[in-house]
């Protein structure tokens, strides 16, 4: 017998929570105070994070408070979360392009803010609802990318490490300004930044604040390619050309491989191993594969 409505929303809303809770690495069992935190957030108002989502399947994720470097305030922090869930529950993306109004990336929190919230209480939730958001960002089924123009420091580079690629433009910086702050990384840049580049390399942009440009981020593997243009608009075509060689072909597919890949990355091997057999499951007999059988292509 069919549920009735309210018992279905309340279904899928119970889900959803679910769901997020499992993406996530922080809840109340961690002294995670989520509500307490996202209502002190709130409190520091400005800028917005746009999410617009393309018919091919391209997300494109924009940091927009330009006044100030696209710095994160209070209420940034929580349009993240909600434009993350709302990645969470797009079916039919294929990729994201994160980058920052204004041609630069972003210059981390806003330092306002993080004034009126440096408490140890406030600092430990702050920090736990960044690496919650961050995360789950990082395990969406959408292969990412930031496009860094500009300066990302601090919390802005952090976030370049959630993505799964960076490309940076002509004259763009990373740089991991924590310890000129008395600081270390907290929203998970370090424990990426080491995956990403190996941890002599990150010990050494950590605790050196090193200027990252274009050239050493290729030399590190930090970067994947140095655009050509650090014109907004053109930049932004550059990126989508260039994560379009990846995103092509059908959801299901491209969806199913970042998701192994996800598993690959964070899981010990026999657990990534048998997920890979789960998600190869999902795409065994598909209609892409169906569809490749009768095709025969030759790959050439
Ligand atoms: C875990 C994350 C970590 C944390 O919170 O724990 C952090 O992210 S700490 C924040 C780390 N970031 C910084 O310390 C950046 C400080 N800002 C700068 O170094 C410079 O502003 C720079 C290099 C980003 C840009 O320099 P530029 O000369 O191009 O521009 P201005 O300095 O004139 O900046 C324009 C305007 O923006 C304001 N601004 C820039 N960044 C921030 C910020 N993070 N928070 C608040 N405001 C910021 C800057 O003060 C200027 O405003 P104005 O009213 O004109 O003074």
């Amino acid at each position: 017998m069919a549920l009735p409505l309210w018992k279905n929303l309340l279904q899928t809303t119970k889900e959803r929570i679910l769901q997020q809770r499992r993406l996530s690495l922080y809840n109340g069992a961690h002294g995670y105070e989520e509500e307490l935190i996202k209502k002190k957030l709130q409190q520091f108002a400005g800028g917005s994070i746009n999410l617009s989502k393309e018919d091919n399947g391209i997300g494109i994720l924009t940091l927009n408070n330009p006044r100030l470097m696209n710095a994160f305030t209070g209420t940034m922090m929580v349009e993240l979360q909600e434009r993350i869930t709302e990645l969470e529950n797009w079916k039919d993306g294929k990729g994201l392009i994160v980058y920052g109004a204004g041609n630069t990336f972003c210059s981390g929190s806003d330092l306002n803010a993080v004034k009126e919230i440096s408490n140890s209480q406030d600092g430990m939730n702050m920090c736990m609802f960044m690496q919650n958001t961050l995360t789950r960002l990082m395990r969406l089924p959408l292969i990412s990318v930031a496009l860094v123009q500009g300066k990302a420091f601090g919390g802005g580079a952090e976030l370049t490490t959630a993505c799964d690629f960076r490309l940076m433009t002509p004259g763009s910086e990373i740089r991991f300004v924590h310890k000129h702050m008395g600081l270390v990384p907290g929203w998970g840049g370090a424990a990426r930044l080491v995956r990403i580049v190996g941890s002599g390399a990150a010990l050494q942009l950590l605790s050196g604040t090193a200027r990252v440009d274009p050239e050493k981020a290729l030399r590190l593997g930090f970067s994947e390619q140095t655009l050509s243009s650090s014109d907004e608009t053109r930049a932004l075509e550059e990126a989508r050309a260039w994560l379009s060689q990846y995103t092509e072909g059908p959801v299901s597919v491209i969806r199913a491989m970042k998701k192994v890949v996800t598993a690959g990355r964070e899981l010990p091997l026999e657990d990534a191993l048998r997920t890979e057999k789960d998600i190869f499951g999902t795409v065994w007999g598909g209609p892409a594969n169906l569809q490749a059988l009768v095709r025969r292509p030759k790959h050439k």
